[in-house]
């Protein structure tokens, strides 16, 4: 399939082109199977989001990506290389894992300096990205002075020092007020749209569907879905309908076999397989007072919930054990 340009950039946009690609990735920690026989590509062009509850794996598969922590089998590339293998690491993929790995007292400038030096980077570049990230006017300030939010910009600006075509982020939005999360989902989409290829954690489904155009779910360190945003959200949304009345067993005797019902109180149904047009329909036709009728959508939350739940009780398991020994 030949995908549609979504903006002009520097880098080829919608050619398919996988930039960070893991393949059979695995991450043993002694007894622990941190990552399982992972496989999944990040593509130019779009914001992948990397989903899974508390300990699933994101970070250590992040890591594994950045040369941070070696694979027990499998592989991670950037660019086809491993991350070890990158003549210029800064150049091939951003990172923001921890914003607070930076010594306070230094400058953001000489932060950034520093970090541009060891890389081959030009000293132009630091300007800019402190520009990018909005921290021009305070970047002759220590950093042990700065915010969460001002530190996560800063790592940011570094992550973007290289200029490169990846871009990996460990849960960028957490411990941010509503104006940072903003300005970063607002980031993310504009690297993206400029051609670079955007890695994302999170465990909050809800922030990844305001941000990503694809998705990545895991659980227990294994692959659960890997699937376009859009498509992750038709199929799970708009089934259900809520109907309330005095009359619901009659219309509950009068359903078609593909709708499928249970009961809501005592004068509710919940019908999937019928839109609310149809049953509202079949109830006029067959004389039911209906007193609401309400088409549901799950949230995504709740699907996400849904999907990782064997993922989420293995993880309780695991933890009773540990507490009660
Ligand atoms: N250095 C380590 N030594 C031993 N076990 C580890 C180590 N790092 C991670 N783990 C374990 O590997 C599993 C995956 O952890 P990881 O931090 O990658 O998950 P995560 O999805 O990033 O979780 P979170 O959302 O909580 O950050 C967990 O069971 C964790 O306890």
């Amino acid at each position: 399939m030949v995908r549609a340009p979504v903006a002009r950039g520097p880098y080829p946009i919608g050619s398919g082109e996988i930039v960070i690609e893991v393949c059979g990735l695995t991450k043993r920690y002694g007894d622990v199977l941190a990552v399982d026989d992972l496989t999944f590509a990040v593509r130019p062009g779009e914001v992948t989001g990397f989903l899974g509850p508390n300990g699933a794996g994101k970070s250590t598969t992040l890591r594994m990506i950045l040369g941070l922590d070696a694979a027990s089998s499998g592989t991670a590339t950037v660019g086809g290389r491993p991350y070890a293998a990158q003549p210029a690491p800064l150049k091939a993929v951003g990172a923001l894992l921890d914003a607070g790995a930076v010594l306070p007292s230094r400058t953001a400038y000489h932060h950034l300096l520093a970090l541009a030096a060891g890389n081959g980077i030009s000293r132009g570049r630091v300007a800019a990205v402190l520009a990018e990230v909005g921290l021009d006017g305070v970047a002759r300030r220590r950093t042990g002075t700065f915010s969460l939010g001002m530190r996560q910009r800063l790592g940011i600006a570094a992550a973007l020092l290289g200029d490169p075509p990846a871009l990996v982020f460990d849960e960028p939005l957490n411990g941010l007020d509503p104006e940072g999360i903003v300005w970063i989902r607002g980031l993310m989409r504009r690297m993206a749209a400029e051609g670079r290829a955007v890695l994302v954690s999170s465990h909050l489904m809800s922030e990844m569907a305001l941000t990503a155009d694809h998705l990545i779910v895991i659980g227990r360190g294994r692959l659960i879905a890997d699937t376009a945003m859009k498509v992750f959200i038709d199929a799970h949304s708009g089934h259900e309908v809520l109907v309330r009345g005095p009359q619901v067993e009659t219309l509950r005797r009068m359903l078609p076999p593909v709708a499928e019902v249970r009961p809501d109180g005592a004068d509710g149904l919940v019908v999937t397989g019928m839109d609310a047009a149809e049953l509202g329909a079949l109830a006029a036709a067959g004389g039911v007072e209906l007193h609401e009728l309400t088409p549901r959508e799950p949230s995504l939350e709740q699907v996400f919930m849904d999907l990782t739940r064997d993922a989420v009780e293995y993880q309780a398991e695991i933890g009773e054990k540990e507490t009660s020994r």
